[in-house]
């Protein structure tokens, strides 16, 4: 048994995510430990994120990224925005510079609670994606699912955000899709060799969209932010929406949209709100946890 570490439980937008306090320790959340804590509803997550010291000069922490069946993540955004609201809330800061096995990301809690996080470049490349076959065109690529004369969903949109992603346009409510019958097997498609998370958009103006997305490694999510990204940057590359939108997360149980930017230097910034909603202390190998009584620690 380990010595137990400080974690909240938060939420963005209805993503599911424990927060864990890893800094000065050089052990790590073990996948046991995750699937320890998603088989138990007041711990069910989608994403651990675990703040480890820093490994860079000029950040502020190292992030672990795991997903609720103990596979590692290299993007998370919505647990990201949670990471900067239980720092923000234990420092006083309002910016922080994180590392993740993607690479840095810059993040800032605005005045009004809401916060930003620069979630770097798309990348188009199929083998950086990584496609498992040569596309010149993941705009558009050749993948379908239903009959094939009437497929039900076609020809997505893939890039890495981070970590890799495909996005299904569709012409009506996402909601009214079987998601949760062909997110997995999409998921699991030979052409993605590190699987991938998978969504669909629908527009609804051209500044607004609506998605819904089956995470990889954690199934159907109340919401996604890195996915969010890849669909503002998909629609805006396809010429379906300007470089700005706001994405009503469908699943997401706050009627609130995310903001999505693909700037000019290429950035995607996400925006967005996170909420705290109580904390505890788990044993990073085994995932044991006790509540506590108060708020204390991690963010309040
Ligand atoms: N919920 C996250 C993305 C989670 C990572 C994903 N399941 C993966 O394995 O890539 C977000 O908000 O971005």
């Amino acid at each position: 048994m380990a010595e137990l570490v400080e974690f909240a439980k938060m939420n963005g937008l209805g993503n599911k995510i424990l927060v864990i306090d890893m800094r000065d320790r050089s052990d790590k959340v073990t996948p046991q430990a995750a699937v320890t804590l998603n088989a138990d509803a007041a711990t069910q997550f989608d994403q651990i994120m675990a703040i480890h010291n820093p490994k860079a000069p000029g950040t502020d922490a190292w992030i672990d990224i795991l997903n609720s069946d103990g596979s590692k993540a290299q993007a998370c955004g919505n647990g990201t925005r949670c990471v900067v609201q239980a720092l923000a809330a234990e420092t006083g800061r309002r910016t922080f510079t994180f590392q993740t096995v993607a690479g840095i990301l810059n993040a800032q809690e605005h005045e009004d609670g809401t916060i930003s996080v620069d979630m770097g470049k798309p990348v188009f490349d199929w083998n950086r994606i990584p496609l498992s076959e040569e596309f010149f065109d993941t705009s558009r690529i050749e993948l379908q699912i239903g009959p094939i004369d009437a497929p039900i969903l076609h020809s997505p949109s893939v890039m890495s955000m981070g970590n890799p992603h495909a996005v299904f346009w569709v012409d009506r409510d996402p909601m009214d899709f079987d998601l949760e019958r062909f997110g997995p097997l999409l998921e699991n498609h030979p052409v993605f060799p590190e699987k991938a998370n998978i969504t669909l958009a629908q527009v609804v103006s051209a500044s607004s969209l609506r998605t819904r997305t089956w995470e990889r490694g954690a199934g159907l999510t109340l919401a996604c932010g890195s996915a969010a990204c890849a669909a503002a940057v998909s629609g805006a590359r396809t010429g379906r929406t300007g470089r700005k939108v706001d994405i009503d997360v469908a699943s997401s149980p706050a009627r609130q949209p995310l903001t999505i930017e693909w700037r000019s230097d290429d950035h995607v910034v996400m925006t967005g709100p996170a909420e705290w909603e109580w904390s505890g202390k788990v044993d990073p190998s085994t995932g044991a946890f006790t509540r506590d009584e108060e708020p204390e620690a991690l963010a309040r």
